[in-house]
């Protein structure tokens, strides 16, 4: 586990099938394997579940804080939900596109044609900026970087094996230096809620619809529950995506067919103008493509939750207490779910094709599913439907190693970036980059 945990994963569930148990140091788990198992985990009852997820998660707590949404159980978790959702609302959401395409074109500029970049540093960066510019608006733009940095360290901390993370407030500690930095972060947060506060005013981010959310109660948030929300949604926001934006660059570059039918669709449906929200619905192959990287390389490899009472599975008995895992990486690689599954074939995904197979329920599960599914996979879909997009008709790029392999727990990231040759970079004819904001 401690040395290549994907395939550690694939062999557990080779050797012992649907169900296994496993522990290390002094951990105990039990994995579960396949769709039903992740249907048991996830199509659970947000009144009375039988899973709970803050005391597996708890080890995101340094970067998401102690009322992020996500380490949140019970009426405290769907109260959170109930007033973050609207943030999230679809139509809202539409009019981020253009944040989405500026700052694509923005780091598109910086790449010199003849030069090598680390595409996966550089979309990591592109979409952190998104992430923080459609949660905050324009204000904490100047922190942007700032706040990346320090939600960096934080990230790598937390993207160590469990198994070898060491949360003891210790000088000199990984653990010491995560809270120091996202303390960092609180203190930016706090300062923009609070002139919010004094300023009240709709500025139509997501920060605005946090502060102003009610339920039909009254209840709202509170100051603290705001600023876990927010730091919460960016390090999600762009740890995942980014994740999968990098893997985007790499399965395209590495499949020139698919990149080809990418671009010719792109071409088609867009041309040179400016992308809208319309655009990026009408491209379905991209969509497809989307699925398929989603699929192989899933950012999430492994998700846990503690059963709160003993759960029946596959004729076993789990008893209440134990920490129960689902994987979606090795559900993704399932021959039965998706033949020959090591192939990357978007069309695998159209609902046209002759050998088109209905996706069974629970087996493409990179957002999860059931009641906590993700609340932002509208957000993070627009985003990658705008960079495909704008790679595809902006640039000529070709992959500099060979192949990549994936490293990270909690995230699954391209080991050692994915490094490509920049041939050339055309600019977009039909925007004026000059009139975005810096
Ligand atoms: C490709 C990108 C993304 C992937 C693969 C992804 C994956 C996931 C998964 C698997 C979960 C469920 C975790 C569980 O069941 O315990 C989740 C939850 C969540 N995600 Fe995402 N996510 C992505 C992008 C985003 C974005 C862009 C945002 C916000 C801007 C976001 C915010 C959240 C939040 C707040 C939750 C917790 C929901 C709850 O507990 O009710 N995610 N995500």
């Amino acid at each position: 586990m401690l040395g290549d945990p994907y395939q550690a994963l694939l062999e557990l569930n080779e050797r012992y099938g649907e169900v296994c148990k496993f522990g290390v140091a002094g951990q105990h788990y039990v994995m579960l394997f396949g769709a039903e198992a992740n249907r048991l985990l996830l199509d659970d009852s947000p009144k009375r579940p039988r899973f709970l997820s803050r005391d597996v998660l708890s080890l995101l707590i340094p970067v998401v804080g102690s009322c992020a949404m996500v380490v949140s159980d019970g009426h405290e978790h769907r109260r959170r939900r109930s007033l973050v959702q609207p943030a999230f609302a679809y139509r809202r959401l539409q009019r981020y596109v253009p944040t989405m395409t500026a700052e694509v074109e923005r780091m598109l500029s910086a790449w010199e044609p003849g030069s090598t970049v680390d595409a996966f540093a550089a979309v990591r960066s592109c979409i952190r900026r998104i992430a923080i510019r459609c949660l905050f608006g324009e204000r904490l733009q100047e922190h942007t970087d700032v706040i990346g940095r320090e939600l960096e360290t934080a990230l790598h901390y937390i993207n160590r094996s469990p198994f070898l993370r060491f949360d003891h407030d210790l000088p000199g500690t990984g653990y010491r230096k995560a809270v120091a930095a996202r303390k960092r972060v609180d203190d930016l947060v706090r300062a923009e809620i609070d002139q919010r506060r004094a300023e009240p005013q709709d500025r139509g981010d997501v920060l605005e619809a946090l502060l102003t959310s009610c339920t039909h109660s009254g209840e709202r948030l509170s100051d603290l529950e705001v600023r876990d929300q927010v730091i919460s949604l960016i390090a999600s926001g762009y740890d995942s995506s980014s994740s999968a934006a990098g893997w985007a660059v790499y399965a395209l570059l590495s499949r020139p067919e698919v990149y080809a039918r990418v671009r010719a669709e792109v071409a088609r449906v867009a041309g040179d103008e400016p992308l809208t929200h319309a655009h990026l619905e009408a491209m379905d192959y991209v969509g497809w493509t989307i699925k398929e990287i989603l699929r192989l390389h899933t950012p999430g490899v492994l998700t846990g939750r503690t059963a709160v009472e003993d759960v029946e599975f596959a004729g076993h008995t789990i008893p209440a207490g134990t920490k129960v895992l689902y994987s979606q990486y090795v559900t993704h690689r399932m021959p039965s779910l998706f033949p020959d599954p090591l192939e990357f074939r978007p069309e695998r995904w159209d609902p046209s094709a002759p050998d088109y197979r209905e996706p069974v329920p629970y087996s493409w599960v990179p957002f999860g599913g059931g009641y906590r599914h993700c609340i932002g996979f509208t957000f993070a879909e627009l985003e990658l439907r705008a960079l495909i997009a704008e790679l595809a008709r902006r640039t000529e790029l070709t992959l500099a190693v060979d192949s990549v392999a994936p490293v990270g727990v909690a995230t699954m990231w391209p080991k050692g970036g994915v490094p490509v040759t920049v041939g050339s970079v055309h600019p977009p004819r039909s925007r004026d980059l000059a009139a975005e904001p810096a």
